[in-house]
């Protein structure tokens, strides 16, 4: 199965309820009365988009079919899938992931993706020829060092680890130092996660944070790891974090899992932050580029 039908199984909730919502259009016949508007705004903020994503695209929705008469079914989920695609927030030019140097701090909640999606990364860009180095600052949970240190051999990077329990800032400091010492391309670095109501550990994030914009000599790129099939807890969530922390972008993984999906153009959306890859399984490759069009394409079933 490709990684686009995989995504497309995963955000297969989200899109019956499209099509159901679609269909009242198909057989009520041409015209597109309130009904059809509150039903698509419904079906919207039930993806787990939010009622402020919702109602923007509903409202630029009804202004296009205004000005342009998109009285049928088909035309009408083109204008959708362009109007959702639109809502996402992109990265500034030269601030994205194509920085190079750069230092990439992944921040989550626990069990979101934070070391898979630091494993698959560091394949990414050795794979494209980069040198990387990743860090293993989540020194709270012994298996993720492990985790890490398995991902760095599959990869042939260079990994920097102590023991369980250490200072994370003291890791992030030293994965600083051998980056350079190196001429890294890319650093990754994996924290810890808790719950993101833990206070604990978002004083450990915030000194974290710190030492490393401090300490780094490259762009640092502070990177929420959310999983997808949160559902809107995922918003209070990313919330928390970029209160904290300051975040620069967003990597939405298990796209391939049973997600409403929408949560990501809600994070995209109201907190202005790009999605900056997207995570549609298990495996090392199983990370891609974030493309708007293809994932309101998949949320909707809009086949173009
Ligand atoms: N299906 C699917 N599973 C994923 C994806 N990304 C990560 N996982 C799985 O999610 C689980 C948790 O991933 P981890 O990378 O350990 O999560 P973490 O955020 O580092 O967890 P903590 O260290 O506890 O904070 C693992 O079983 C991963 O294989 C994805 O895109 N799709």
């Amino acid at each position: 199965m490709s990684w686009f039908d995989r995504m497309k199984a995963g955000l297969s909730k989200s899109r019956e309820k499209f099509q159901e919502s679609i269909n009242v259009l198909t057989f009520s016949g041409p015209d597109v009365d309130d009904d059809f508007w509150d039903n698509l705004e419904e079906t919207l903020i039930m993806s787990d988009m939010g009622a402020r994503a919702a109602t923007k695209i509903v409202e630029e929705m009804k202004d296009t079919t205004q000005r342009k008469a998109l009285a049928n079914a088909d035309a009408i989920m083109d204008v959708l899938c362009d109007r959702i695609a639109d809502t996402f927030t992109v990265a500034k030019d030269g601030e994205g992931l194509d920085q190079d140097p750069l230092c990439l701090l992944l921040v989550g909640v626990n069990g979101s993706g934070k070391t898979t999606t630091a494993g698959k990364m560091a394949a990414e860009a050795k794979g494209n020829g980069k040198t990387v180095v990743l860090g293993a600052a989540d020194t709270f949970r012994a298996a993720a060092i492990e985790q890490l240190e398995e991902w760095a051999r599959r990869s042939d990077v260079t990994i920097v680890e102590r023991e369980r329990g250490s200072d994370p800032a003291s890791v992030c400091y030293e994965t600083l130092e051998v980056a350079e010492r190196e001429g890294a391309d890319l650093v990754v670095v994996d924290t810890a996660g808790r719950l993101h109501t833990s206070a604990d550990l978002m004083r450990e994030l915030q000194k974290v944070t710190s030492v490393v914009r401090k300490r780094a000599a490259c762009p640092v790129m502070t990177v929420l790891v959310i999983d997808a099939t949160t559902g809107q807890n995922g918003l209070v969530q990313a919330r928390t974090f970029n209160d904290a922390l300051d975040l620069d972008g967003v990597i939405v993984t298990k796209l391939d899992g049973t997600a409403k999906g929408g949560i990501a153009l809600a994070i995209s959306y109201e907190l202005g932050l790009p999605i900056l890859k997207i995570g549609v399984g298990e495996g090392i490759e199983d990370l891609r580029d974030f493309d708007a069009h293809d994932f309101a394409r998949a949320l909707t079933g809009s086949e173009e």
